[in-house]
């Protein structure tokens, strides 16, 4: 069985539908879609879940079971499609971990200045520059001064928009979408409130269609028109967390701008798991969390990027003229290394995102984070894209294949899938809208089933097969007990 592996990339990567072969049906092909896939062996770098391990209820050590592929019951790897909420564990965190653990026992506080032989970290003062040297290619900045990773995903939110959202009488508006993430809600709705505005004239929501969820882009430059000359910020998702819409950021971003609005990005679904090109996209700020694709751990610190353009006198914010760095939220971490320990009075900030650090990071953080961006840095970010289109092409051909001849007797479909179709409007998920009441069991059924993956209130499953660590067959075997799961 011959697999034309690159020519569904090809096909993919132009915006069109794969079409798989009849056979395409069979367990074998999935076996040799993964046979074809020059990725696989990145698997090997992770923990996944096993059914067994998933039940467990008590700490009873550390067993750190093979990856192989093998039908015992206590090795069996569970089919793990939830790398969009949390990424599975890389092997090598333990020993970034106890590296860290290591320098702290030996090196005491001297462990921010210097480092031990052989540790892939450096001292604690360097580590946050370093984890964003290695995270270049991931969002695509110019240099490392672009990017820094300190606090958690919606702190940072709010202090670039401490930053970047400085509304005036005339700019005030934001314009979001309908449904971000709560906690961008919030942050947003919160932000506005700050300024002794109101949500109800300052907020721009854009609505989706209404049947499908989806976010038009002539929609969002409408908008973007209609309102430009009193919107003060434009924040979206790069990927919407519930469908899985990826938006046009270049082309978003130029329109804002040709406004005069300032665009910033939450990346949370984004990073990791699309090419990202923020500086050559012009980009201001993006924000991102650490603990979804990009596998650092549950609460993970999290990333931000500033545009190079901000970093000095160019910088369009008034405040610019005033202090000599456009207006932030401070603290000694933002102070230039050479000077931080001077302890002195005036905020001199270090340059670029680096300037926006408030508090001495979380060492044991940032070796996770080096170690999970460590995996990153063996392969590249387009090859991992190249992956996630046959990946979740393959996902989606088989889904559709359950659709055909499974209406109900009122022609009803057993399920919709509400992510756009166009593999170039999408990443590694695909959002399942289930029948109404029918998420509880159909949940249920895929637990049992060894599927972990996640469940959205009212109705909806939201299935990720990651490119880093899940394989064509773990798509077919979700097929098979999510067949059943709606059957019930
Ligand atoms: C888009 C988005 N924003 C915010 C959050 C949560 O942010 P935090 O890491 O601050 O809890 C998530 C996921 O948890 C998310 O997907
Ligand atoms: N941080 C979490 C803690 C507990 C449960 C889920 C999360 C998530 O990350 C949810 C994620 N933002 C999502 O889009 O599913």
């Amino acid at each position: 069985m011959a697999i034309e592996y690159q020519s569904f990339v090809k096909t993919l990567r132009s915006g069109l539908k794969a079409e798989f072969p009849p056979e395409a049906k069979s367990i074998e092909y999935a076996k040799q879609l993964d046979a074809s896939d020059e990725l696989g062996s990145l698997r090997n770098n992770f923990i996944i879940p096993t059914k067994v391990s998933l039940k467990k209820k008590a700490l009873n050590g550390f067993l750190p079971g093979p990856m192989a592929i093998t039908s015992s019951e206590e090795t069996s790897p569970s089919v793990y499609f939830v790398g969009n909420s949390l990424g599975a564990q890389p092997k090598c965190i333990r020993n970034y971990l106890d590296t860290q653990l290591e320098t702290w026992a030996s090196l005491g506080v001297n462990g921010h200045f210097s480092s031990l032989e052989k540790s892939p970290l450096t001292s604690w003062q360097d580590l946050a520059a370093d984890c964003a040297q290695k995270s270049l290619d991931l969002v695509g900045a110019a240099s490392p001064t672009e990017i820094i990773y300190m606090n958690t995903l919606t702190v940072n939110l709010h202090l670039m928009m401490a930053s970047f959202y400085r509304p005036t009488e005339k700019r005030h508006k934001i314009i979001a979408e309908w449904k971000p993430f709560p906690s961008d809600s919030y942050a947003i709705a919160s932000q506005i409130q700050w300024h002794g505005l109101s949500p109800s004239t300052s907020l721009i929501e854009i609505q989706p269609d209404p049947e499908t969820n989806y976010i038009p882009t002539s929609r969002i430059l409408s908008l973007i028109s209609e309102h430009g000359d009193s919107t003060a910020l434009l924040l979206l998702p790069g990927i919407q967390y519930y469908t899985g819409q990826l938006f046009d950021i270049p082309l978003i971003t130029r329109a804002a701008h040709e406004k005069g609005i300032t665009v910033g990005w939450d990346l949370a679904h984004a990073v990791g798991n699309v090419e990202l090109s923020l500086h050559a996209w012009d980009v201001d700020f993006a924000v991102w969390c650490t603990y979804k694709y990009l596998n650092a751990g549950p609460g993970a610190i999290a990333g931000v990027f500033v545009h190079e353009k901000h970093h000095g006198p160019a910088d369009p914010d008034p405040s610019y003229a005033e202090l000599g760095y456009r207006h932030r939220l401070a603290g000694w971490y933002g102070a230039d290394k050479a000077v931080r320990f001077n302890m002195e009075k005036e905020f001199r900030p270090a340059e670029g995102a680096h300037g926006f650090q408030v508090s001495n990071p979380s060492a044991i953080d940032l070796a996770s984070l080096s170690g999970a961006l460590s995996v990153f840095n063996k392969t590249r970010m387009c090859q991992l894209r190249d992956k996630a289109l046959v990946l979740t092409a393959y996902l989606e051909w088989l889904l559709e294949g359950l659709l055909a001849g499974n209406s109900d007797k009122n022609g009803q479909p057993a399920f919709k899938i509400i992510t756009p179709g166009n593999p170039l409007e999408r990443g590694s998920q695909l959002s399942l809208l289930l029948k109404p009441g029918s998420l509880d069991k159909v949940s249920k059924a895929l637990q049992e089933g060894g599927v972990v993956c996640d469940a959205r209130k009212p109705d909806v499953i939201r299935v990720a097969p990651v490119p880093m660590y899940c394989r064509f067959e773990d798509v077919w075997q979700f097929i098979e007990v999510f067949r059943k799961a709606i059957h019930l």
